[in-house]
């Protein structure tokens, strides 16, 4: 059986389970089990705080996991990203009292709170800065500087309210673009492919739609430029020798444009679908 890791709690763990279900899973009935097994799809997932997926998958207790990248990094196992999910975007950023810092040389010998030391002690020592102190703080990092134990901190930001609400300003380089993320203990296990393949089945399905129209044979080269697909759009003949039915995922996002041109050259019976699942 493959042991697939699973956040139990915090912002990732709810599309996880969502995911793996919507990938075919069974997945815990009750939040407080710790493990549950599903023989009939060969896994067994064990529900486990984000932080410390990295940990168990890097010293091959576990096969597979669901964490953040950012949560992989810092951790400094020896797990390895195996692909993006989709979900869980964040990113990672140094903020502190509106205009006291510019740039990252200003945290040369100030103290920095964090909950991700690893991840801000090597950017910072790839960056040649040493800071007088990183104090390790297990959330609400954004109290610290007000606090007085921190005068800089490193963290999550998502919409960057909390920032706001604590009077902290954004400076510096992106220390890190954060994603949910499939990791793997680099050794091929039976079953890890099939995972893959299923939950980037879920991630077209949730990203692309399916597009028919009807068009004059004149016009399929530009239509089909228009909206290129995968890799060709099916065109399948119609009574009316003058015309063509075309087939094409797009993407979601692009859905309303590219209909409105179509029909602008000469495209008619114009119709969106959803993809359930997918094995591209
Ligand atoms: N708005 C957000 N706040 C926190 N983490 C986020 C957010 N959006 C995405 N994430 C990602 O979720 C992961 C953190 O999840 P984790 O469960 O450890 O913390 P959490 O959501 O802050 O939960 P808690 O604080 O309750 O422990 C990281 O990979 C982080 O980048
Ligand atoms: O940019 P925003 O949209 O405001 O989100 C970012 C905040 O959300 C998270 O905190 P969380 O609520 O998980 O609390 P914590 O600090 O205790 O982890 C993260 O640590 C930031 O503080
Ligand atoms: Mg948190």
């Amino acid at each position: 059986m493959l042991r697939i890791a699973v956040p139990n709690k915090g912002s990732l763990a709810e599309t996880a389970a969502q995911m793996l279900w919507e990938a075919g899973y069974t997945g815990r009935r009750d939040p407080r089990d710790l493990h549950t097994a599903d023989p009939r799809n060969g896994v067994e997932f064990f529900y486990l705080r984000p932080r410390d997926i990295a940990t168990y998958v890097g010293s091959g207790a576990l096969d597979v996991g669901i964490t953040g990248r950012d949560l992989l990094l810092d951790s400094g196992s020896d797990a390895s990203e195996i692909a993006p999910l989709g979900f869980g975007d964040s990113t990672f950023r140094f903020a502190g009292p509106a205009g006291a810092f510019t740039d990252l040389t200003g945290l040369e010998g100030v103290r920095v709170a964090t909950s991700y030391p690893g991840l801000v002690g090597d950017f910072l020592a790839g960056h040649g800065v040493t800071p007088a102190k990183l104090v390790k703080l297990d959330g609400a990092v954004e109290s610290a500087v007000r606090l007085g134990v921190a005068d800089a901190v490193a963290d999550v930001v998502s919409t960057g309210s909390t920032l706001r609400q604590a009077g902290l300003e954004i400076f510096g380089p992106v220390i890190l673009d954060s994603t949910a993320v499939l990791i793997g203990s680099g050794i091929d296990k039976p079953g890890a492919a099939t995972l893959l393949r299923r939950l980037q089945g879920v991630l077209v399905a949730r990203q692309y739609v399916l597009l028919d129209y009807d068009v004059p044979v004149e016009h399929l080269e530009r239509a089909t430029a228009a909206a290129p697909g995968f890799e060709s759009p099916t065109v399948s003949p119609l009574h009316d020798p003058e015309w063509v039915a075309v087939r094409v995922m797009i993407p979601r996002a692009d859905m309303n444009h590219v209909m409105d041109e179509l029909y602008e050259l000469g495209a008619r019976a114009i119709l969106v679908s959803a993809i359930h699942a997918a094995r591209l």
